[in-house]
């Protein structure tokens, strides 16, 4: 589902990826850990097509990532460590509107589902400024849920949030069935709890896991209960 071939980014003299290489499968839910700093969102942002890459290649779902060829773009959903709404409109109304945005369309059926999975449909006419960090990001999520994609890239989704806001998540997260997703995450109980593998980062180099393994390995660096 995700290829990262021989992926290298730098910023400057700073060389932050060398040579990562990593296979996603389908339906694997892949931790993205590290400390602060690591090169997490620039690994996201690298495979997104959002930072142009120094060296390497994405291919996601056989289709490589490039600025022209936007066919890779169908298949994946992208939740941003801080998604940008609007505060002055309603949740239904953000959510109405970043809908049409991806989607060309807004199918209030499709809406009245997503927001009720993420406990959000009795708050849907309250202006966002109004919201909570974790009903914040539960919106969202939500957003990031509508169009169905088959892959999911969740930067950070509990980050800031206290531990209920983060159940709340995780249950959503947990319920998903027939996903593939990459999410970062500094909190060991979140990947015991719904991820198969961890990718570690650790100066430039990336590691793929089983989560058993991983746990075993104590390689804990960034990691939180
Ligand atoms: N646009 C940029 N220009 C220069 N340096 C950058 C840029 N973006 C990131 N960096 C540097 O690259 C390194 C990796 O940053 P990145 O934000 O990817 O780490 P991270 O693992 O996501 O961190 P965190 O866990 O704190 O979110 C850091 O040293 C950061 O300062």
């Amino acid at each position: 589902m995700i290829s990262i071939e021989n992926l290298s980014q730098s910023f400057g003299k700073k060389t932050v990826l060398k040579n990562i290489h990593l296979n996603i499968n389908r339906n694997e839910v892949c931790a993205l850990v590290g400390r602060n700093g690591a090169g997490k969102s620039t690994l996201l942002n690298s495979m997104l097509g959002q930072l142009p890459v120094s060296e390497g290649r994405v291919l996601i779902n056989g289709k490589e990532v490039t600025q022209k060829n936007k066919e890779w773009k169908k298949s994946v959903s992208y939740l941003p460590e801080k998604f940008l709404l609007y505060p002055s409109l309603t949740g239904a109304e953000n959510m109405a509107f970043f809908s049409e945005a991806i989607s060309g369309k807004t199918d209030e059926s499709r809406m009245e589902e997503m927001l009720r999975s993420v406990s959000l449909w009795d708050d849907r006419d309250k202006q966002v400024k109004n919201y909570s960090k974790g009903m914040l990001q539960r919106l969202g999520l939500a957003i990031t849920l509508y169009p169905d994609a088959d892959l999911l890239i969740l930067d950070e989704p509990t980050s800031g949030i206290d531990p209920i806001g983060r159940k709340e998540i995780l249950e959503v997260i947990k319920s998903l069935t027939g996903k593939t997703i990459f999410l970062s995450s500094h909190h060991i109980d979140e990947i015991r709890q719904v991820c198969t593998h961890v990718a570690y980062l650790e100066d430039g180099i990336m590691e793929k896991y089983l989560v058993d393994e991983f746990l075993e390995k104590k390689k804990l660096g960034g990691m939180e209960e």
